[in-house]
Order: structure tokens, then sequence, then C-alpha cells
């Protein structure tokens, strides 16, 4: 177990920088905060700062309902509905869903805030068709597998209408809301839709420029340049990556997802508008703060640079990441048992710093659902694992009792002031998963009966729920 220590950075940014005019003056953090995580774009990275983020300052993070696994019901357009209760109301939401304003203003504070990241469509799309080609039929067609077989003739494969069409076309602006298959003929949408993706996000950040994107949403949300602290996840290994080295098919890619080519261009050139606003010199300076910082974080975590591992090397089942199909390798990260140099352990923030996505999704849930547990099943007396678990799970609770598990009277008294923390939680708040399912008209009750039963089952439940988020097959069963 990794002992989880309060000790913070060294380092410590000036609230302000000189010369800087967007950089934060001393104001209180901005936590509400609405992430659009568009795919293949660097978004896991992101999420994982706010997720960080959220447990650290204590903001609750909306979280997918189970039915949804670790994404908010994609590709269906958001409801709030696909929220889990034991997440109502959030202050930050970061997992990928579609966009749906009426439905975010819904759920979001007044005040939210609403970001999101743009990748280049060449490189975006070679990764999409790597990443998907198990999952996605009009990749699946293409003999053997081949990018340039597609791009030489995409309506030859693509069915708009086929369940997951959208990472084969114009997936960013599906991903915002937007209509993947809009006529280019029709100059009108384009602009139009610019204007509403303006109206709603105060920053559309470029993965290309992740650094300073970075600095750009420091500055917005007041955050310190500690928080925004990061490594790269959910990267393909080198076995993986295509090299789209061809202008010819590199124009292919940008012809075939012409919205998306538009929609990037427009928004780096107003992230280049945002970075002189803020004095180029300046933003400049805070992303090689932010790299000094990155580094001297990675030396406390792993000793220096981490080494990219494949998902079989990496030895702490937590932070090995999901794998889309074994043509593909996801890389990631170990952590020592002692961190080279110091020889101390790791610290908690080391293991959330390199977990991947749906590993971090499955912790938060744990987390909430403890609570609930114990609400869920009146008079019930809390059992010694329930105390296990919780103390694994919780930081916070760790750092209080120290390396050892304290006597029965005392994990009993935690227990029952659990209930009402962080969340207080009626029995009646939660619905069951068939009436869930019938409200969203998501299919069958299926591997969700029983869920919200007795501690045991729930257990149960959410074991077979993380193993189902390992697999996008049981996925496929939502949109059926
Ligand atoms: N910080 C940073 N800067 C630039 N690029 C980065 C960063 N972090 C992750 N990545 C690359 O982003 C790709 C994964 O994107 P996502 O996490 O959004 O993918 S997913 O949709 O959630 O599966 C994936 O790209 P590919 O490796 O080309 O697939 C990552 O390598």
């Amino acid at each position: 177990l990794l002992i989880h220590q309060s000790t913070h950075l060294n380092w410590s940014p000036k609230p302000s920088s000189p010369g800087c005019p967007t950089a934060p003056s001393p104001r209180p953090k901005h936590t509400s905060v609405a992430f659009l995580k568009t795919h293949k774009t660097a978004g896991t990275t992101v999420q994982n700062i706010l997720f960080r983020f959220a447990e650290q300052h204590d903001v609750t993070v909306a979280l997918p309902h189970h039915a949804c696994d670790h994404q908010f019901c994609y590709p269906r357009n958001f409801s709030a509905r696909f929220v889990h209760p034991h997440t109502l109301p959030p202050r930050i939401i970061a997992s990928h869903l579609r966009f749906q304003r009426q439905e975010l203003r819904r759920l979001m504070p007044n005040d939210t805030l609403y970001v999101t990241i743009l990748r280049e469509p060449v490189a975006m799309f070679e990764s999409l068709f790597t990443y998907y080609n198990q999952y996605c039929s009009a990749f699946k067609r293409v003999p053997n597998g081949s990018m340039e077989a597609f791009l030489a003739n995409p309506l030859a494969f693509y069915r708009p209408q086929e369940k997951f069409s959208m990472y084969a076309h114009n997936t960013l602006l599906y991903d915002l809301g937007g209509d993947n298959d809009h006529s280019p003929a029709d100059p009108a949408y384009l602009p139009g839709f610019i204007r509403q993706v303006e109206e709603v996000f105060s920053l559309v950040m470029i993965a290309e420029y992740f650094d300073e994107s970075l600095v750009l949403l420091r500055h917005l949300l007041s955050w310190d340049l500690e928080d925004m602290l990061y490594v790269k996840l959910n990267m393909r290994g080198p076995r993986s990556k295509g090299n789209v080295s061809s202008e010819v098919l590199a124009a292919r890619i940008r012809t075939w997802n012409g919205l998306d080519a538009q929609l990037y261009d427009h928004f780096n050139a107003t992230f280049w508008r945002k970075v002189a606003q803020a004095g180029r010199e300046c933003v400049a300076a805070e992303v090689r703060a932010l790299r000094r910082a990155c580094d001297q974080l990675l030396r406390r975590c792993f000793g220096g640079r981490p080494q990219l591992r494949p998902a079989t090397q990496i030895k702490n089942k937590e932070l090995r990441p999901w794998q889309p199909s074994s043509k593909v390798d996801i890389v990631g990260y170990d952590l020592p048992p002692a961190v080279p140099g110091s020889g101390a352990p790791p610290e908690e923030r080391c293991l959330k710093l390199a977990m991947p996505e749906v590993d971090y999704d499955a912790f938060l849930q744990r987390l909430l659902l403890h609570p609930r547990m114990e609400a869920g099943s009146p008079g019930r007396v809390p059992q010694h694992q329930d105390w296990v678990s919780a103390w694994i799970l919780d930081p916070a609770l760790r750092s209080r009792s120290g390396r050892h598990l304290p006597d029965p009277p005392q994990w009993m008294d935690h227990l029952q002031y659990r209930t009402s923390w962080p969340h207080p939680v009626s029995p009646t708040q939660s619905p069951e998963p068939a009436a869930f399912l019938a409200s969203t008209g998501a299919g069958g009750a299926g591997p969700l009966e029983g869920f919200w039963g007795d501690s045991e089952e729930l257990g149960a439940g959410l074991e077979t729920s993380l193993r189902k988020d390992r697999s996008l097959d049981d996925q496929d069963d939502f949109y059926d």
C-alpha cells in the first residue's frame, strides 16, 4: 500500500506574474468546470488533472451511471440522467459525452466554465483509425485494415447509421453535438455552429500546444501551477503508431473530415489570439515553469522521467491502461516500490498521476459507493471488510489512522459517520436499474439486476461493472 503524504512541492507559483495580463490575480480557485472530453485529443491527460484537483479540493465530480460504463452513455446525446445519483450536484464533469447544452446547463452550476480540446485532424484521424479498428465497422471492413484503402474511397466503407460510425467521420464535430455528416455544400452550417461553440466554451485547448493550453486554463480557473502538473496518458506504443508521411494521404484525411479540419483551423487561430492577449512571453515563461515543475514531480514519483511500458509489464494492476484490441498497445507507467534516490515509497498522488481513465473512474465510483452501501442497509452492522476497503480507498482516512488498522470500535464509528459523507443519500435517491434503463431507453436491466441490493451484492455488482469496463463489446449492448 502506498502511504499518503500531505507534503507538497516546495516550488510555489506566484499568484500573478508581471506582464501577464490574464494571469490569475489572487482570487479563489474556480471549481465549476465542464470539460468536454473529445476523442483521441489528449483528453485523458486533462481529465486526470481535473480528477486530481477534485480529490484534493473535495469537489464533486459527475461520474457516469453504471449503465453508461465510464462514459456518459456515449455516443448518445448527453442527458443529466446518465449521471450517477451519488455525484449530484457535481461541480466538475470530465468524462466522455456527446455535448448537449441544455442538459449540461440543467446539471451544472450557473457559474460553470466550459472547456474542451481539439487535435489536428490528420494526427487525430490516424489515432482514431488505429484505436477503434475493431469497434468501428467502417474501419473493420477495410481490407487489411489499410487506412490508405479507406481514404481512397471512404464512402465504400462508411455507413452513417451504424453504431460508432462517428469515429470515422468528423468526430470532433460529433462530440461537440454537431451534425458530422452535414453536407459540405452548405456554407452556412459551420459558421453558425462555430458561433454556438464560441458562445458556450470559454477555452478551446489545442492538443499540439498542450502546455500553452494548460497555462491558459490555469489563468481561466485561477488555479496554481501545481494543480496543472501531469504525465501524458493513453499513448500508443511505437508498434501501434502509424505515420502519415504522404501529403496526399494527409490531404485526403482533411478532405474527408472537412468539417473537423475547418473547426480545428478556426479554433487554432483563436487559441493563438488568446495566447497573444495573455502575452506570448508570459505564456512561454509559464510553460517553462510548468515543465520544470512536472520534471520535479516526476523525480519525486519515479526518480526521473518514467519509462513507458506495455500494460503486460506494469506490475501495479491499477496502472495498466485499457487495451482496445490485441492490435493496439496503449502504454503506461509503473511506480517503483521505493523512489530511486530517496528510497521512500511514492506518494499517493503519484499513483493518481499515472492512473488510467478507467481505473480512476472506478476508484472514484468506489469512494462514492461506500456511504450508499451503508445507508442502503439500515441497521446493518458495518463489517470488517468495509473498514478495510474504506481504509484502502480513502487517503484522508489513511493519513489520519497511520499504517495500522484501528480496533473495531473505532472503525465502526467511522463507518457510521461515513453514511452521511460526502453526499447525504436517501434510499429513494437512486433509481432502480430497471427504471433507470427504461427511462433512458438504454436497454434491459440484465447485468445490473440486484445492483442496489445488500452490500455483498453491491460489491459483486461493482466488480462485474469494473470487469465490464474492460470490454467495449459489453458497452455495445446498451445501444442495441
Ligand atoms: N499531453 C499530451 N500532449 C499531446 N498529446 C497527448 C498528451 N497526452 C496524451 N496525448 C495523446 O492523446 C491521445 C489520446 O487521447 P485521449 O486520451 O483523448 O483518447 S481517448 O479518446 O480518451 O481514448 C494519444 O495519441 P496517440 O498516441 O496518437 O493515439 C496520446 O499520445
